[in-house]
């Protein structure tokens, strides 16, 4: 599939999407999440595909929602027209695993893309904000909801109402990113990540997504019981016996469930 706006290299059961409208320092237009949502389905339908990589430049991994885009909307436009409701569910129903690898700017939706990923790894010059106050609107995917549940009330009022972009060593200390890596070492970390990610079973894989994002929407006892049921429901699989008894013959497993 050609794409304009995005780069997609699939290489060792790791599928790497490359956000790319450099002069818009990768700002979210009607294309650019077009193309995203494709290249995000057709990895999810490709069974060599076991994680994928959402990135940038090193400039900006998304400096947001296209503002040009944005402008000429009106109410109507925005509320009947469900304004980025398709893109995100999209985005939602991918059940392998996606790290989002952040360089530079990820703010508004760019940000809240990133949080939508199973975890974010960001280089040591990323900056993360929700600056929509500045324009007269506020987040409009999770800006206001993943964040707070993130890093917390205060510094998501503070970074919601100020405008204010947090960096790298603030985002690790938050909680929004797993890991801080030099900048010309991102993709390679990222990569690692997702090729250790690619030897699991896939089939564990998804239960751990699908586990640790129930978290934030059900209350402890509930995601308890449903972490407990999965746990019980994997003994049925093939690849827990592989694991198990290739632990205990001291070999390296290999995991065939998908
Ligand atoms: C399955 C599909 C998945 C899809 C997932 C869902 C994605 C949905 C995305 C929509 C989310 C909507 C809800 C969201 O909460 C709303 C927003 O995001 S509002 C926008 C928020 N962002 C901003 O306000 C940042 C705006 N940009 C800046 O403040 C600055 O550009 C900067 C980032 C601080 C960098 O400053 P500089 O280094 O000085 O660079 P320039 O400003 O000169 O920018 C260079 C060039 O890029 C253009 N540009 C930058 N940001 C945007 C943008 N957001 N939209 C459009 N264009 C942008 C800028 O205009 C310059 O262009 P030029 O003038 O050179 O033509």
């Amino acid at each position: 599939m050609a794409y304009e706006t995005i780069i997609v290299e699939v290489d060792n059961h790791v599928a790497t999407v490359t956000l790319n409208r450099p002069d818009a320092l990768n700002a979210l237009n009607d294309q650019l999440m077009s193309e995203l949502a494709e290249a995000l389905t057709a990895a999810q339908d490709n069974e060599k595909v076991r994680c994928i990589i959402i990135t940038g430049s090193e400039k900006a991994f998304a400096a947001g929602a296209d503002i040009a885009m944005m402008r000429e909307k009106s109410f109507v436009d925005a509320f009947s027209g469900d304004l980025f409701t398709p893109e995100t569910d999209q985005i939602l129903r991918v059940r392998k695993p996606i790290i989002a690898a952040v360089s530079g700017y990820a703010l508004g939706g760019g940000c809240e893309l990133a949080m939508m990923c199973d975890f974010i790894i960001c280089s040591d010059t990323a900056k993360f904000g929700q600056p929509e106050i500045n324009l007269g609107v506020v987040a409009g995917i999770g800006g206001t909801q993943r964040l707070t549940r993130i890093v917390g009330k205060s510094k998501a009022m503070d970074m919601n109402l100020t405008g204010r972009f947090m960096d790298a060593t603030e985002a690790e200390r938050s909680g929004l990113v797993s890991r801080v890596v030099p900048c010309k070492k991102l993709l390679e970390e990222a990569t690692g990540a997702a090729q250790k990610i690619s030897e699991k079973s896939m089939i564990s894989v998804m239960v751990v997504k699908e586990a640790v994002n129930r978290a934030y929407e059900v209350p402890l006892r509930e995601g308890l019981l449903f972490e407990r049921r999965m746990f019980h429901a994997l003994f049925a699989t093939e690849d827990q016996a592989e694991g198990m008894g290739a632990f205990l013959e001291k070999r390296e497993a290999q995991f065939r469930d998908k």
